[in-house]
This record gives C-alpha cells, sequence and structure tokens, in this order.
C-alpha cells in the first residue's frame, strides 16, 4: 500500500493513534472520546481527541464502520465526512443511531469510525455550450433495469 506521511497532534493524550486494523486497510478507525448513550434515530457529535495536517492534494473521508451499522445500527450523518486538508481543529464524528428500537451505548476509546486519506484534484469548470456525447447520455436514476425488487415491493 503506498503511503503518505500526515502530521497528527493529539489533543488528548491519552487516545491511540488512528491505526489500520490489518495491512491493506482503506481506513484508520478513529475513536470516540467521550461516553455517549445515543437513543433510536438520535445524533451525537463525537470529539476524536486528533487533529491532522494533510499534506495539499489530500483530504481525509470519515466513513461508518460496517460491523457497527449491521449490529447495531451506529453510522454517520454526513458519511463520508470530509476533512479539508487546511483543517486543524479536532476531527469529529457526526454519529447517527439508525436502529428503530434499541439505544447504541459507547464509551471512550470505541472505535466508531474509520479516516480514508485519498488524493484529490480541483476541477476547472469551464462552461460550454454543449457537453460532449456519451453511451450513457441523461440516462440516471434506474435507466439500466434491474429492479426487479420495485416490482415485489410495489406490487
Ligand atoms: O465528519 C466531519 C466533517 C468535517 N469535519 C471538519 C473538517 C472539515 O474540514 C470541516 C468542514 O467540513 P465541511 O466542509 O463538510 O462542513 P461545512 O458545513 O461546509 O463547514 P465549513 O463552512 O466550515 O466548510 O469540518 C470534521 O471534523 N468531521
Ligand atoms: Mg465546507
Amino acid at each position: 500500500m503506498p503511503s503518505v506521511e500526515v502530521l497528527l497532534s493529539r489533543l488528548d493524550p491519552s487516545v491511540p493513534l488512528p491505526s489500520y486494523a490489518r495491512p491493506g486497510d482503506a481506513g484508520a478507525d478513529l475513536v470516540t472520546t467521550t461516553d455517549v448513550v445515543i437513543e433510536p434515530g438520535e445524533r451525537a457529535v463525537v470529539g476524536t481527541g486528533i487533529a491532522i495536517a494533510l499534506p495539499e492534494g489530500y483530504a481525509g473521508f470519515v466513513h461508518p464502520r460496517s460491523g457497527l451499522a449491521a449490529r447495531v445500527g451506529l453510522s454517520v450523518v454526513n458519511t463520508p465526512g470530509t476533512i479539508d486538508a487546511g483543517y486543524r481543529g479536532e476531527i469529529k464524528v457526526c454519529l447517527v443511531n439508525h436502529d428503530l428500537r434499541e439505544p447504541v451505548r459507547l464509551a471512550r476509546g470505541d472505535r466508531i469510525a474509520q479516516l480514508v486519506v485519498q488524493k484529490v484534484e480541483h476541477a476547472v469548470f469551464r462552461e460550454v455550450d454543449q457537453l460532449p456525447d456519451s453511451a450513457r447520455g441523461a440516462g440516471g436514476y434506474g435507466s439500466t433495469g434491474g429492479h426487479e425488487v420495485l416490482a415485489r415491493t410495489e406490487g
């Protein structure tokens, strides 16, 4: 896996550094610095105790963890959250409990989300009178079919 150096400051000295659980993982796990109970359908912004300085041309994306999503309904409201290269504040995560019945109980130090660092580019938007043709054209939102589930669901 290629790597890039990212400067990091621990705002909460006892939190672990973000870490990749397995060598090929795309996301480094982030922890919550606070205990929190999120009721069904509610959200909570939690701190991760870290601030970073991404190099220019990179951004960080805060994604949910699939295990917690599947098991207890925990996700990130604005998934993926965008961490700009110029941002020096604490990385925070806006969590949501999608479960309809059970609260999610989080304890300080729990790994609640994962940070994916990616190269990004700025678009130079150039307005034109007509866009070039393409195979897809303006077809979207189901234009390629494969929605048998709709017939089963809508009757
Ligand atoms: O999950 C997230 C998303 C964002 N941020 C921080 C880093 C990011 O650089 C900054 C701004 O994020 P964004 O642009 O998504 O929010 P905004 O509502 O547009 O705020 P702003 O007006 O500050 O850009 O907030 C986080 O800590 N966690
Ligand atoms: Mg913004």
